[in-house]
């Protein structure tokens, strides 16, 4: 990157993106199209493209679930809740139960 005649911020402006019409914009001279040989990565293909700029832009990705509906997160929520009324739910039964026994011994 650092090499590179046009500097790095045009490089980094199309990083993880097809980036052939912007070396076409710039009319890259023939030496610097043999250099395609060695740095050429590959075709970028459609999904991919749009991944990339999901994860680039902003703002979330719709399709990404919400975290509190999904597996061990739901089930939490719920022991969170049920845990505390059954131990008040025991709490309650062993006073009933100890009133009664004090009762009984009267
Ligand atoms: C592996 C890919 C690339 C190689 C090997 C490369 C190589 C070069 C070379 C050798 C030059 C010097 C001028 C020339 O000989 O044409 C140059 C200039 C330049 N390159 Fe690239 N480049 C690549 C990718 C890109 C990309 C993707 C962009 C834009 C997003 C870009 C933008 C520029 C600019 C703006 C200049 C300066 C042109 C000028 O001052 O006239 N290059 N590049």
């Amino acid at each position: 990157m650092d090499d590179h005649p046009g500097g790095d911020d045009v490089l980094l402006q199309t990083a993880g993106k097809d980036a052939s019409e912007e070396f076409d914009d710039v009319g890259h001279s023939k030496s610097a199209i043999e250099q395609l040989k060695d740095f050429y990565v590959g075709e970028c293909s459609e999904v991919l493209e749009k991944k990339l700029e999901s994860v680039t832009d902003a703002k979330p990705a719709a399709k990404d679930p919400p975290t509190s509906t999904n597996g061990a997160g739901f089930y939490s929520k719920i022991l969170q809740f049920l845990v505390p009324l059954m131990l008040l739910g025991v709490a309650v039964a062993l006073r009933k139960y100890s009133k009664k026994t004090a009762d009984a011994k009267y």
